[in-house]
């Protein structure tokens, strides 16, 4: 009977980082043959530049770093694993057209490339402005099976499935960088068991892992036997090296069952993506840490727990920086959280300087009351001393503003919207709540009262988030129509809301597009994130309505 071990390369390439990449693809093989015995090792799409390159691929020196790249690859894997068969992706020009390939390597030698055919250009992805699409299957036959090449898009389009199981796959091999989003792993499951089982094949989903910029992969790589049942299932949010024996029996190629790692419950995928989403961002970037404001408020509270969680307690500073309206109660569970999770602590009262400001601005603001200007002046101050402390320590600045403040523009441009990166950018307050509770069950991090005391920004006195917005409650489930289900503001009220809610909410997401466009990225958890998966225009004279 024949048999073939198959490791799936479930890793995290760092985009750009050609030679990084290549390194790191010829020392998982050299494992994947010594540790588990490897027939063939399947990487991720565009494994060799990371995945989204992006405008890099308009680089013209692309072409020679990865012609070095392959050449590399190819005389190293001769040596140390020369009956391993590898499939890896990246770009290339082939007679003056770029395509987003897999190359089949083997015992030095390039077999062949399969070109992607299906090529998304929705949601976040814009594969058309760089890639044509390729026609032809690949199949590359060893150890007696014959493996059908896929990538991605093409396993959701269906066709390039059916056209590699009628030019004889036994076997479905797929490369894929699949963003993660809320619902996204079970609806992978749901579709990937229907295209195995409609042509009858079995098939393998090899996924990225980690942060590249808003995006976020989960890795959960997968197998499915020939019915679509889920053979073996990699974990979620880990690097690894996953091997999977394939036999050849009376029913054909088919995986042996192993392994099958749980799906999560939605709040610990979450909170898993933002944690990996903020610690790719911070260290892809080579940053010593972060410091951020903690104002004993729930976001900065999450947002601590997230960047310690990341990063270790050692490199997050926060700074609690009262002024007049920060209650007692906001110092003490802001110490308090400080020290539950071990971060340095620093208190910087802001008093003198929004003093020294106010002193400034007096004689040009004399006759005019007080209004939001002064409520800004205080939370500038703050964006400043943060970018000071980042400035001299080397720490990012991570913003703390959830995905519902960002629709409606609750928050300061050049004041607390100051920064480098925001893992709530794509959390709505309820769910903040919900992540926060979470969190405190796994073990202690947010101290209770900050969970349950109502939200103020506190810029003035006694002032609460509800005093200008709808309840979260509300917002959010009227935010999520307007952004997630593209709803019209009547369709929402029809739905049952107010209209004075209604039009307040959807006005305000619209008018302040100018404010998420300098606001810092964050990473994409639901179906429509603020950043390359909703572009509006930000100047535009739309009104609200049907
Ligand atoms: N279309 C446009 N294109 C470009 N720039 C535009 C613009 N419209 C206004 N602007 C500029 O933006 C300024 C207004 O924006 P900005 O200065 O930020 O001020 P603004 O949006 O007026 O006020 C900030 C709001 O956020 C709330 N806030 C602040 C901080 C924290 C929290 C919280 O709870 O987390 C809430 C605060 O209570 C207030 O309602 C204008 O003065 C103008 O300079
Ligand atoms: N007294 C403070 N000390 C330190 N940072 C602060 C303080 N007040 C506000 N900030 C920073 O500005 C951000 C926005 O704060 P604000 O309290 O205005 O709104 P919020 O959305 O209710 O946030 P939070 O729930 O964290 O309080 C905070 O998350 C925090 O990072
Ligand atoms: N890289 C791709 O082709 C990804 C597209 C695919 N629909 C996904 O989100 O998983």
């Amino acid at each position: 009977m024949q048999d073939l071990t198959l490791v799936m390369a479930q890793l995290d390439p760092l985009v750009g980082d050609i030679a990084g990449n290549t390194a790191a693809a010829i020392e998982a093989v050299r494992e994947a043959r010594i540790e588990h015995g490897a027939d063939v090792v399947v990487f991720s799409e565009l494994f060799l530049t990371g995945y989204p390159p992006e405008d890099l691929l308009l680089r013209e020196a692309m072409a020679s770093r990865l012609d070095a790249a392959r050449r590399e690859m190819a005389e190293k894997i001769a040596r140390i694993a020369p009956q391993t068969l590898v499939i890896v992706g990246y770009p290339g020009v082939r007679e003056g057209k770029r395509y987003n390939l897999a190359g089949a390597l083997l015992a030095g030698e390039w077999l062949g490339e399969y070109a992607k055919q299906a090529l998304p250009n929705y949601q976040v992805f814009d594969e058309d402005r760089y890639f044509e699409p390729g026609r032809e299957p690949l199949i590359i036959e060893h150890g007696g099976a014959r493996l059908g090449i896929l990538i991605c898009e093409d396993l959701w389009d269906g066709a390039p499935v059916r056209q590699a199981a009628e030019a004889g796959a036994d076997v479905l091999i797929t490369l894929n960088a699949s963003p993660f989003h809320l619902d996204k792993p079970a609806e992978r499951e749901r579709l990937f068991a229907g295209r195995a089982s409609e042509v009858g094949k079995p098939l393998v989903y090899v996924n990225a892992i980690g942060g590249q910029d808003e995006l976020v992969f989960d890795g959960g790589s997968l197998i499915l036997d020939a019915r679509g049942d889920v053979a073996v299932r990699a974990p979620f949010w880990q690097v690894g090296l996953m091997p999977v024996r394939f036999v050849n029996g009376d029913g054909g190629w088919q995986p042996e069952a192993g392994e099958r790692e749980p799906l999560l419950g939605a709040e610990e995928n979450l909170y898993c993506a933002l944690v990996t989403g903020l610690r790719d961002y911070v260290n892809k970037s080579g940053f010593k840490g972060v410091v951020m404001g903690l104002s004993g408020g729930i976001d900065s509270a999450l947002s601590l727990a997230i960047a310690v969680d990341a990063l270790g307690s050692e490199r997050v500073q926060a700074v609690m920086m009262p002024y007049h309206y920060t209650a007692e109660i906001s110092q003490a569970d802001a110490a308090e959280q400080a020290r539950l999770l071990g971060v340095s602590y620093e208190v910087m009262p802001i008093a003198p300087m929004v003093e020294a400001f106010t002193a400034t601005l007096a004689e040009s603001f004399s006759g005019l009351g007080a209004d939001t200007t002064e409520e800004n002046l205080q939370s500038r101050v703050r964006g400043v001393l943060l970018m000071a402390i980042s400035n001299k320590k080397g720490l990012m600045v991570q913003t703390t503003g959830n995905k519902s403040e960002m629709a409606v523009g609750y928050a300061t441009l050049y004041g607390d919207m100051v920064g480098g990166y925001n893992a709530l950018k794509d959390v709505y307050k309820t769910w903040v709540y919900r992540l926060a509770r979470w969190r405190n069950a796994q073990e202690p991090a947010i101290p209770e009262r900050v969970i349950t005391r109502p939200p103020s920004a506190e810029l003035a006195p006694d002032q609460q988030d509800s005093d200008s917005l709808p309840g979260y409650d509300v917002l959010d489930a009227i935010l999520e129509r307007y952004i997630e289900g593209d709803m019209s503001a009547e369709a929402i009220i029809e739905a049952g809301y107010e209209r004075d809610d209604v039009y307040k909410v959807v006005k305000l997401v619209d008018r302040n597009e100018y404010k998420r466009r300098q606001a810092p990225v964050g990473v994409r958890v639901t179906l429509r994130g603020f950043g390359r998966d909703r572009r509006y225009p930000i100047v535009n004279g739309w009104q609200p309505g049907n």
